[in-house]
């Protein structure tokens, strides 16, 4: 039987994401809390949250216009089951021309600037699995639930021939320590929920979405009484100098992507593996 207190903490996590706030794409869903002022912000680009150029460039407008209309906080999650997103879309970067390659990659940095330098609080509510550039969105977020125990997360890049690039690496690096991340991303391991929550790449692994946004509730609960602005100040210092190298860095970045992506031994692996995922 559910308790007047079960069903009165129910219907305020539940009830208040009800304001919708048009991201401007059919592929992000936008819910304004309009009592807490916090979104939540669900990809939905079918089959698996690929992020493609037009899903990169989606993201990075829906984090602007939210910081633009000055949100609280930001939940980043996905509306397509199991699934939080498959990392980079893999066609994005097989056969690509260097035009598009260059805009892919450019849109991919822009998005994940915006992402990791935002003065939003920010949750990532992983409800599904999160390989390789599924993984980085997670991590790029201040604090991590994941729904259920059947999920992976990880930098998987190895095991396609690829590397993580830099500051994919340090993203890593800043929440699980050096040691543990070369011994990962040497090895491209895909952690389990539990290991996940052992090593402290995830924070929380909790059994219901529910569940997950009353954690995400009292994650913002911490900033009630903290000043925006010492917050904001606060997450830029700790995150600066993984922030800077790519800032200062883009060109090079990009140069790195292009060369190496367009290696032939790389563009043959990456066909391979494209062909295993279509042939399961
Ligand atoms: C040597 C150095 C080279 C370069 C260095 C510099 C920089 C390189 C940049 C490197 C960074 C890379 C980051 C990445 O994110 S790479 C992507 C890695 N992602 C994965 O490995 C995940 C692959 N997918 C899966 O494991 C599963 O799909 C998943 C567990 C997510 C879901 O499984 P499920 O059973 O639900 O679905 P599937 O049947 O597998 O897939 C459904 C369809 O979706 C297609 N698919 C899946 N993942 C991708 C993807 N990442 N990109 C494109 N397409 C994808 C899959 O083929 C299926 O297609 P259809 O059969 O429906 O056509």
């Amino acid at each position: 039987m559910t308790t007047v207190l079960q069903h009165v903490v129910r219907r305020s996590i539940l009830r208040p994401f009800a304001k919708s706030f048009s991201s401007g794409s059919p592929l992000v869903d936008v819910q304004v809390n309009d009592k807490t002022g916090v979104a939540i912000v669900k990809m939905g680009r079918a089959p698996v949250n690929g992020l493609n150029t037009e899903l990169l460039g989606a993201l990075n407008d829906t984090f602007d216009s939210l910081e633009k209309n000055k949100a609280t906080g930001m939940i980043l999650s996905s509306s397509i089951p199991n699934i939080y997103s498959a990392g980079l879309d893999i066609s994005e970067m097989y056969n690509g021309t260097p035009e598009n390659l260059t805009k892919f990659w450019n849109t991919l940095q822009s998005m994940w600037i915006n992402l990791y330098s935002t003065p939003l609080p920010t949750v990532a509510l992983i409800n599904g699995n999160a390989p390789a550039g599924g993984c980085l969105l997670a991590m790029s977020c201040e604090y991590r639930v994941m729904v259920g125990s059947k999920f992976v997360i990880g930098l998987n890049e190895t095991q396609l021939g690829l590397f993580a690039p830099k500051w994919f690496q340090d993203t890593m690096v800043s929440i699980i320590g050096p040691r543990q991340t070369e011994l990962a991303l040497t090895s491209g391991k895909l952690f389990s929920a539990q290991e996940a929550l052992k090593i402290g790449l995830i924070d929380e692994l909790v059994a219901s979405e529910e569940e997950a946004l009353a954690s995400s509730d009292k994650f913002f609960g911490l900033f009630k009484r903290i000043p925006g602005y010492a917050r904001g100040q606060t997450k830029n210092f700790v995150r600066a100098e993984v922030l800077d190298w790519l800032l200062k860095n883009r060109e090079h970045d990009t140069k790195v992507f292009l060369n190496s992506i367009q290696l032939p031994h790389v563009q043959k692996g990456l066909g391979l593996y494209l062909q295993s995922l279509k042939k399961k």
